[in-house]
């Protein structure tokens, strides 16, 4: 057999009472794309960071190219050839893409700026190497982590869920760039929650569950179920059926909005205009940093329209454009921004803190002060409706593995009934369990009547959840597609500006 490029054995770590990773015994073939598969919390981070330096293991033994060795930092284990992308962006807001890449790779700037456009050109990757990072959305930020890693030449190439926010177009470029590493040479671990990208890319999968490991196994040689079964220990939920569509009453309208961003790297809108009523679905689809992070923006509150601007933005039947965020929650409006960390949760509070950055409503403070009982009995309900695993509801935010704290979220978001719910990137990063768990939830609250707009990358999930499609493309909307009978590849058209011919548009 030949010598692994990387074997770990015995590998454990916790974090208090938690055994992130428990005796974990692993080999990385040379050329090999290596998927690792697991739960939210299963513990895969926990062992990429461990490879990478970020943490250091309890115990067990890293052997690196045939030699002991353990990484004591992230600037070592990048030294020796493993590079890693991470889940959660580590880029610096204010600084460009050009600037963020300097801190990791030497080099001029000017080469630096031509080796980035030629990644983004060869790869599918296009980012603007002189935009300042706070500008870009989710996905595009994300570009710019791989970008940043390739440009290391790394023997070994974590990616931590890599295509969690790529359009379908771009997930397919990926592979191929990834395949063509592989066979220059570099072995790539692969974390995804997509078990058909798993058995389209890897040929290895390490299966991890409540940090162990469960199995290692050729994901080519098993179905998605199969897989599926081995991660989570029992069968996949059935999709929620959609109950018939009521022709509810108004709950978000948008009528031709115009909207000129002052910063020079934000999107303009142009007459967008799209209607949620009570009891369906709206889906968003589109390829991201086409409008997605304006509209939201607008539609939540935290862009106010000037007042020359009136009648764009309706709520509940109510003008809201003028209104701030605070303001369109009070009419019955909860919002789950794509950006988790940021400004879903504050990562140094406590989950019981968290629900009041926006459950305070739900008598959580008493005489201006917060009611810890009631605050920590909502954190604990959330916790148990959306199976977040954490210690409690004292965990802080930032603890917790990225789709458990997803879930926290979007709980916390629904448990405030309200009348119009706006998710953008409802189950990124979340796995397939809790996906569909988040997804039946979605359904059946629509079935009940919620008015439920739905941001996504992921074509497969507006399906799965949208009575209707729209389309986000250079800041128009396409027309409202009736989902059922639209066809994924006519999205993709809509996605690349391609219109298809025959589209089942409403009046
Ligand atoms: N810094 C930390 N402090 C305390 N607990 C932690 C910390 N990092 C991870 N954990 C815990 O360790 C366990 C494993 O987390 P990890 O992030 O490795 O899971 P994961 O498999 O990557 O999950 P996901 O798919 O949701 O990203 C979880 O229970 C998590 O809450």
């Amino acid at each position: 057999m030949t010598v692994p490029l990387l074997s770990l054995r015995g590998i454990s770590k916790s974090y208090g009472q938690i055994r992130a990773n428990q005796a974990i015994d692993l080999d990385v073939a040379p050329q090999s794309i290596h998927a690792i598969l697991g739960e939210n919390g299963a513990g895969k981070s926990t062992l990429m960071k461990l490879i990478y330096g970020v943490e250091q293991p309890d115990d067990g033994t890293v052997v690196w190219e045939g030699e002991p060795l353990s990484f004591a930092s992230p600037a070592e284990a990048r030294r020796k050839g493993v590079g890693m992308v991470f889940q959660h962006f580590s880029l610096f807001e204010t600084l460009t893409v050009v600037e963020n890449t300097q801190l990791v790779v030497p080099g001029r700037k000017a080469d630096l700026i031509e080796r980035i456009r030629m990644l983004g050109r060869d790869f599918g990757l296009e980012v603007d190497p002189a935009a300042h990072v706070h500008t870009l959305s989710v996905g595009e930020r994300q570009r710019v982590e791989i970008i940043r890693c390739l440009l290391t030449n790394p023997k070994l190439l974590i990616l931590d869920e890599p295509t969690s926010v790529l359009p379908p177009q771009s997930v397919n470029k990926l592979f191929d760039t990834l395949r063509r590493l592989r066979d220059g040479g570099v072995s790539i671990l692969f974390i995804s929650h997509k078990l058909e990208e798993i058995r389209a890319i890897c040929d290895r999968a390490t299966i991890l569950r409540g940090g162990r490991v469960t199995g290692h196994v050729d994901p080519r040689e098993h179905d998605a179920h199969d897989l599926a079964r081995m991660m989570i220990g029992r069968d996949m939920p059935e999709p929620m059926p959609a109950l018939p569509l009521s022709g509810g009453e108004k709950r978000l309208e948008i009528v031709g909005l115009d909207y000129q961003p002052d910063d020079p790297f934000a999107v303009p809108l142009s007459t967008v205009s799209l209607t949620v009523r009570s009891g369906e679905i709206l889906g968003i689809a589109g390829i991201s940093g086409n409008g997605q992070s304006e509209l939201a923006s607008l539609i939540s509150g935290e862009l106010v329209l000037p007042r020359e601007q009136r009648d764009r933005i309706y709520m509940m039947g109510k003008d809201v454009g003028t209104l701030n965020a605070a303001a369109r929650r009070r009419l019955g409006f909860a919002f789950v921004p794509e950006d988790r960390l940021g400004r879903g949760a504050v990562p140094e509070m406590s989950l019981a803190l968290n629900s009041l950055l926006t459950a305070h409503p739900l008598d959580l403070l008493r005489h201006g002060l917060v009611d810890e009982t009631k605050a920590m009995a909502f954190a604990r309900e959330c916790i148990r409706q959306y199976d977040v695993r954490t210690s409690g509801p004292e965990a802080e935010a930032g603890s917790l593995s990225g789709g458990n704290l997803q879930k926290f979220i979007v709980g916390r978001e629904i448990m405030l009934s309200p009348k119009l719910l706006f998710v953008a990137q409802p189950t990124w990063g979340v796995d397939i369990g809790a996906a569909s768990a988040v997804r039946r939830r979605l359904v059946a609250l629509r079935n009940q009547g919620m008015a439920i707009l739905v941001i996504s990358e992921e074509i497969e999930e507006l399906f799965e959840l949208c009575d209707f499609i729209q389309v986000l493309h250079h800041g128009t909307l396409s027309p409202a597609l009736v989902a059922r009978e639209t066809r994924p590849e006519d999205i993709g058209r809509y996605m690349i500006g391609a219109h298809s011919s025959q589209e089942k548009a409403l009046a």
